[in-house]
């Protein structure tokens, strides 16, 4: 009985005077730990798009990445149109590249825009790392096994999967080649796609006979500014 009895008052009187005697700094440590610990969270959960360049430029800053931590980053971004409209400038005829920021060198953030039945090539990914969100709509993605050296036959598809909103794939060229197709007849798609190292080539592939070629990639808008038309590039990839 004693025991029960006294034991909330030393509790009670131990609790007071570490608060009363506990220095300004450690008060002030405490508090910073808190707001370390609050910042991780967020880490994992970017608010907005500023909010996630942000994170990325953080995570890539190092010079080996965590795949899985970067496409879970990516889904955790709730599309919000207001933020990325601006990018979202779309062609009549093919998939738009919208250049949306340049990572310190070490990504490239592009936003593309899919009208209505637009797709791309069969393509390879330069070696980089190829993350791809989606914004707005749905993509269909198929992948395709790498064609032997000199073949003439028909590519080997590996996979199709279709990407819904928020949702994030990845692919490198270990895992094989890739076409993306907004397989709908009435609404365009939007996604958001990281590659790092940045590349502006890549491989297209004919799925008839495995015939490859290195195209250039260009961008329709940089930083939600239109780019002057460029006559030269010719060879595309969409
Ligand atoms: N990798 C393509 C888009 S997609 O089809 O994955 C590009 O950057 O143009
Ligand atoms: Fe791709």
């Amino acid at each position: 009985m004693c025991h029960i009895g006294t034991a909330p008052q030393n509790f009670f009187f131990s609790k007071i005077s570490i608060r009363v005697a506990m220095p300004v700094n450690e008060i002030v440590a405490a508090k910073q730990w808190s707001e370390l610990t609050m910042e991780k969270t967020e880490v994992n959960n970017p608010e907005t798009l500023e909010d996630l360049i942000k994170i990325l430029h953080e995570k890539f800053a190092s010079d080996s990445i965590n795949v899985d931590e970067v496409k879970n980053i990516m889904e955790a971004y709730k599309s919000n149109p207001q933020e990325w409209k601006k990018y979202a400038i779309f062609d009549q005829y093919r998939y738009t590249r919208n250049l949306v920021d340049k990572g310190n060198g070490k990504f490239n953030l592009i936003v593309l825009c899919w009208g209505e039945g637009h797709g791309s090539s069969i393509h390879d990914h330069t070696d980089s790392h190829c993350f791809m969100k989606m914004l707005q709509g749905q993509l269909k993605e198929t992948r395709y096994e790498w064609p032997a050296d000199s073949t003439q036959t028909e590519m080997r598809m590996k996979s199709q999967s279709i990407l819904r909103e928020n949702e994030c794939a990845y692919i490198n060229d270990s895992h094989g080649l890739h076409r993306v197709e907004n397989f709908s007849h009435t609404e365009g798609a939007i996604s958001l796609h990281l590659y790092s190292p940045p590349f502006d080539k890549c491989q297209t592939f004919d799925q008839r006979t495995g015939h490859k070629n290195v195209v250039k990639m260009t961008f329709w808008s940089e930083f939600g500014e239109k780019t002057p038309i460029q006559t030269a590039a010719s060879q595309e990839n969409n």
